[in-house]
């Protein structure tokens, strides 16, 4: 297998090419390649995988050229420039980093905040343009002032302990920071109206969602206290820029300090210009401690998942860790290869399909198994389907998919997967294990037990359990020119139902299945291939 190649289109630390490289990875370093639009879309068809900050933007029109892309890496943790949504629907995987520069970033953010209450920048500024305005600066302090914290994740609580340390009252708003945290990181959970009106310095910490964009919309600012000073150091948009310009024009907002901007590169925007803000350039994850943590973490990351299936601080993909990775990717074979079987099978539209874990594979990494398995089943009626994407076009697509576990395996297998498929017209259903080899098998066709390997081409017949079928059926294959590799018989009781499935050196052909089918005790033939 050629090595994978990926392309690096913003400024990553070089530290991110040298893993990159020691792994074994073909890497191309473009940092400017990612602020064009038009020439990222040219190549990115060439790449495995994409390591980006926040420059680059992966709309959907660039991904529709990724035909061999597979992850895209973020060094940092917004991953607001990537359409995941389309990145997931295309297969490919989207990680982050998500701790790399949370102190870095909640330093930023405490910067800023000292930067507004003793006006550095501005008063730097005078200083050296040598006027000395001693009087012109007259600052706050900090302590004993209320901190509003508007997200308290990784970021927010680093902000509330500086914060804490230097003697600030800390309160937080934050829907999903339980009590028992609050109290163990010795903030006041609040409400957003009470922050709002309750706050010296607001800061924010959330990322930009649905929900938080325009948090800080022009009516909450007006229930903010007067003299409130405010820091974004998390995204632009959580704040309506024009209606915070007001407030500071009218003197309602006594400061704001901004990283983020609606608009990125910000090279015009409404809160320049005024005495009291204080902006940078998003340079919040800005330290060289933070670039290196993130560039190698994203390296190690993309590479593991490259070389070795591990998927980690994927945000559209349950984590696959490294030691698991192995012990999980005969499971996952065999969970693709069951689903894709009973796919085969189907011609009636799916409604809904069930996984059932039994022994050991129920306390594996069932979620990775269950988009294997509905990865295989979707396969047969869509190319472009992988883990990624399976869950998501199976919802799309109305189709239920039900996860079942159970302590101890059928027939005494230390593992068993039984996938069971309802279609229109009646349910499907098959069941597999690994063998000591690490080869999945079809253990279970129909309730009925066989023991049989997953080969390219094969033959999978239903008949009648009568004498006669195996000889016309050997005579049939053998006069087509079609040499038997391995054979597997079974049936729910002498001269019941039995299945018959064969693993063949040349694809059958549809005239071969149909002449199959006029065997007197065949019930269906069919040619299924992995
Ligand atoms: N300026 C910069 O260079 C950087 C900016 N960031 C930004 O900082 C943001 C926060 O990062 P982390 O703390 O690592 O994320 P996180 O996911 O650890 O924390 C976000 C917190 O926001 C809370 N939250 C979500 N929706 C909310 C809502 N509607 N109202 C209130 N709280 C809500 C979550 O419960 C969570 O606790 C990132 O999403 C990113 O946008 C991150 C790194 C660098
Ligand atoms: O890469 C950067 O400089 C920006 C970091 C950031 O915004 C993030 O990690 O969310």
């Amino acid at each position: 297998m050629p090595a994978p190649r990926v392309l690096i289109s913003d400024a990553l630390s070089p530290a991110a090419v040298q893993i990159f490289r020691d792994r074994g990875i073909e890497v191309d370093f473009q940092p400017d390649l990612g602020k064009d639009k038009e020439k990222l879309a040219a190549v990115i068809g060439n790449y495995d995988g994409l390591a980006i900050r926040s420059a680059t933007k992966v709309t959907a029109k660039i991904l529709e050229q990724a035909k061999s892309l597979k992850v895209i890496g973020r060094a940092g943790i917004g991953v607001d420039n990537v359409e995941i949504p389309a990145a997931t629907a295309k297969g490919i995987i989207v990680m982050n980093t998500p701790f790399g520069n949370s102190i870095t970033t909640a330093e930023h953010a405490i910067a800023m905040m000292f930067a507004l209450a003793r006006q550095i920048p501005q008063a730097d500024a005078s200083t050296q343009a040598g006027k000395w305005e001693k009087n012109r600066f007259m600052g706050v302090e900090l302590t004993a002032k209320v901190l509003g914290v508007i997200g308290c994740g990784n970021i927010g609580s680093i902000v509330a302990d500086r914060g804490i340390g230097l003697r600030m009252k800390v309160i937080a708003f934050d829907p999903f920071l339980s009590p028992e945290r609050a109290v163990e990181l010795g903030v006041e959970k609040v409400e957003l109206d009470d922050l709002l009106r309750r706050a010296d310095i607001i800061t924010l910490h959330v990322p930009m969602t649905e929900k938080t964009k325009n948090i800080l919309s022009a009516e909450n600012i007006a229930k903010t206290k007067k003299g409130v000073r405010i820091v974004n150091c998390a995204r632009g948009g959580l704040v309506d820029e024009v209606a915070l310009r007001a407030a500071l024009d009218s003197g309602h907002v006594a400061g704001a300090a901004f990283d983020v901007f609606v608009e990125e590169p910000a090279l015009t925007n409404p809160l320049f210009g005024h005495p009291n803000v204080v902006c940078t350039p998003h340079l919040g994850a800005a330290t060289t401690e933070a670039q290196e943590n993130v560039a190698l973490q994203v390296a190690e990351q993309m590479s593991d998942y490259l070389l070795q299936g591990a998927i980690q601080n994927a945000v559209n993909f349950p984590s696959i860790t490294a030691e698991e990775a192995p012990r999980l990717k005969p499971f996952v074979a065999l969970a693709e290869k069951l689903g894709s079987f009973l796919g085969q099978l189907t011609e009636a539209s799916i409604k809904g399909i069930r996984i059932e874990y039994e022994g050991a594979v129920a306390d594996m990494n069932t979620r990775a198994l269950t988009s294997a398995a509905v990865t295989g089943v979707l396969r047969p009626f869509l190319q472009d389907v992988n883990m990624v994407s399976a869950p998501v076009i199976a919802r799309e697509r109305g189709i239920t998919v039900e996860e079942v576990k159970r302590e101890s395996a059928a027939r005494d297998y230390e593992s068993f997967i039984r996938i069971v498929v309802d279609a229109e017209d009646m349910p499907r259903h098959a069941g597999g294990t690994v063998f000591q080899d690490g080869k999945p098998r079809v253990v279970e066709i129909r309730d009925i037990a066989v023991d049989a390997e997953f080969a390219p081409h094969m033959v999978y017949v239903r008949n009648d359990d009568k004498p006669g079928f195996i000889g016309r059926f050997g005579t049939l294959l053998g006069e087509a020119g079609v040499n038997v590799a391995t054979f597997a018989l079974g049936r729910d009781r002498p001269g019941g139902d039995a299945i018959c499935f064969v693993s063949v050196d040349q694809p059958v052909s549809e005239e071969l299945l149909r002449r199959i089918e006029e065997i007197p005790q065949v019930k269906r033939a069919r040619a299924v291939h992995f």
